[in-house]
């Protein structure tokens, strides 16, 4: 792991965001219930979840803007507002539009780098690393959405952070943009850093995280790798036949799982596609599809938060716009 050679002197708990038993409550509503995970260093950790799952809550409090109502979220070791030069330890973007509009890129990171004592030249570099070099001299406020995200990243690199934390940060980009945040986002965890990217979408996700914690309704619903939420949800083959019946029965004798689904076509589990393309043959049975359902991640994920959402229309007090209920 390559680690920057500049900054302060990290503790032994570098680069380790924690959240732990964190609970926020705004008036009647549960915006984070309980919620307790860890992020470690040198890896993208997507922070997944429905809209008003508490994703950015979770962030504001890690980044000291909200207090807990109980609980706590920690950043190496520490409650963010006794970090004593927090720029240089957590970099953050949250919201894109938090800039002065009349202000120029150079100028709005100058102001930011100027009270944490960091120098015009780290200003220079950060405008290079987004991209945003050429138009650095032009008002902020006739960016576009995707140059306002790479403003907003500048600025959380600029203390040139272990620690990073994105909220939804390829909203509204286009495919250049998404593609140049997930390779910047992977870069900065080989890198060695903390990578924390919130995101409603699993599909940003498979291709961009290491790991994947995902919550509904401000609770836990999983923590884990990209790779063992796949296996977790594998969905086996695809197979169809106009000789059903017979191939079923055949595969079932082979020791696979077959379910027959509503449009005929047979979902195996148990055998791979060879096996079952050499079973078929062997039986003189025709195939006309074998496909192999490799998990997808988007079903997964919805599976895994729907249920979070059934459990709460079920138990809750019936408002349906997503807030919490009463008698949690
Ligand atoms: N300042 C606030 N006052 C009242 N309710 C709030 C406040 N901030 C968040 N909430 C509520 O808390 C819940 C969690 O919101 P939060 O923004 O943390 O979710 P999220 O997962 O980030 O969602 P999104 O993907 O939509 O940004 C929601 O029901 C939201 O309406």
């Amino acid at each position: 792991m390559v680690r920057r050679a500049a900054g302060p002197p990290y503790g032994t708990l570098d680069g380790m965001i924690e959240v732990k038993e964190l609970t926020k409550r705004y008036g009647a509503t549960v915006a984070v219930d309980g919620l307790s995970f860890q992020v470690t260093a040198g890896l993208v950790t997507g922070f997944l979840g429905p809209n008003g799952a508490g994703k950015s809550t979770t962030m504001r409090v890690l980044l000291g803007l909200d207090a807990p109502t109980s609980g706590e979220g920690l950043v190496n070791g520490r409650r963010y507002a006794t970090i004593r030069h927090p720029m240089h330890e957590v970099g953050a973007l949250l919201d894109a539009d938090a800039v002065h509009a009349g202000r120029s890129a150079f100028d709005h990171l100058r102001c930011l780098a100027r009270s944490n004592r960091i120098g015009g030249r780290r200003v220079a570099e950060v405008l290079e690393q987004v991209g945003l070099a050429g138009v650095a001299r032009k008002r902020a406020g006739g960016f576009s959405l995707g140059m306002r995200q790479r403003l907003g990243i500048a600025a959380a690199l600029l203390g040139d952070p272990g620690v990073l934390m994105f909220d939804e940060p390829v909203n509204g980009l286009d495919p250049e943009g998404v593609r140049w945040i997930r390779h910047l986002m992977r870069s900065l965890a080989a890198e060695g850093r903390t990578v924390l990217l919130s995101s409603h979408l699993m599909s940003e996700m498979a291709l961009t995280a290491d790991r994947l914690v995902v919550i509904g309704r401000g609770r836990l619903i999983t923590e884990t790798s990209v790779q063992d939420l796949a296996d977790r949800f594998e969905r086996g083959v695809l197979v169809r036949s106009p000789r059903a019946a017979e191939l079923t029965a055949v595969l079932r004798a082979a020791g696979a799982t077959v379910l027959v689904e509503p449009d005929g076509g047979l979902a195996v589990k148990g055998l791979e596609v060879a096996e079952i393309g050499d079973l078929a043959a062997g039986h003189g049975l025709a195939v006309h599809e074998v496909t192999p359902r490799s998990a997808s991640l988007e079903e997964a994920y919805m599976e895994l938060t729907g249920d979070s959402v059934e459990y709460r229309a079920a138990g809750g007090s019936g408002d349906g716009g997503g807030r919490q209920g009463a008698g949690r």
